[in-house]
């Protein structure tokens, strides 16, 4: 959630789009979004991908043991090593993805529109893949989808000062930024929808 509207904020043009796209779908006489509106959400869909492309919420896998001898792109792996998948690596890899470090949505909605998130697709396994991969991953995409898109439907976000926000990572196990993300909201919807809400 973090970086998605970090990079949002960073990139006034996708926040743009992401606000005409719920105008267009949701409008802007009703407050609560539900799953059935965000299926028809493809730019932040799109946008959710980029981010866990970019700021994967684990970069790393967690530890694997090999149960046989094994042979990985060349390299001998014996039973009982124990591996690590670099997930955020390969998903910045730029010999796979053009400009990796860019926050190009529409990638996925043009030369990348067939990639999803869900382990078939290696290039892009933030949820890693095969039978250890993560258990919560649609529970956590729904829940992603519903947040950003209620947030991003009720409130105007800017950052505090209209500086663009730091990107620099912290190291740890969950991607955390080194520095917290701080936002003024401001309602966008007209006042009467928030108060049919009460
Ligand atoms: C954007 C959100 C999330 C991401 C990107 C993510 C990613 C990951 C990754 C990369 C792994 C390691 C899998 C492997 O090494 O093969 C993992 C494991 C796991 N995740 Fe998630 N996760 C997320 C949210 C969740 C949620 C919401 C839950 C629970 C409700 C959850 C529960 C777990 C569990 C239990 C494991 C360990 C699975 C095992 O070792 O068998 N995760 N997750």
């Amino acid at each position: 959630m973090t970086w998605a509207l970090s990079l949002l904020l960073n990139n006034r043009d996708a926040l743009n789009k992401v606000k005409q796209e719920l105008d267009i779908h949701v409008g802007k006489d009703r407050l609560l979004l539900t799953e059935s509106d965000t299926k028809n959400l493809v730019y932040l869909q799109s946008v959710i991908k980029e981010t866990l492309r970019i700021y994967p919420a684990a970069p790393l896998s967690v530890i694997h043991e090999a149960i046989e001898d094994c042979s990985v792109s060349g390299h001998h792996v014996s039973a009982g090593t124990w591996l690590l998948l670099n997930l955020q690596k390969i998903q910045r890899d730029p010999q796979i993805w053009e400009d990796p470090l860019e926050f190009r949505p529409e990638r996925f909605m043009t030369t990348h529109k067939d990639i999803d998130v869900k382990g078939h697709d290696f290039e892009l396994i933030p949820f890693s893949s095969g039978r250890r991969m993560c258990p919560g991953i649609s529970f956590a995409l729904k829940i992603l989808e519903l947040t950003l898109a209620n947030v991003l439907h009720w409130f105007e976000i800017e950052t505090l000062s209209g500086e663009a926000v730091d990107m620099r990572e912290a190291p740890g196990l969950t991607s955390p930024k080194a520095t917290p993300l701080e936002v003024k909201i401001t309602p966008r919807l007209p006042a009467f929808v928030y108060q049919m809400a009460n």
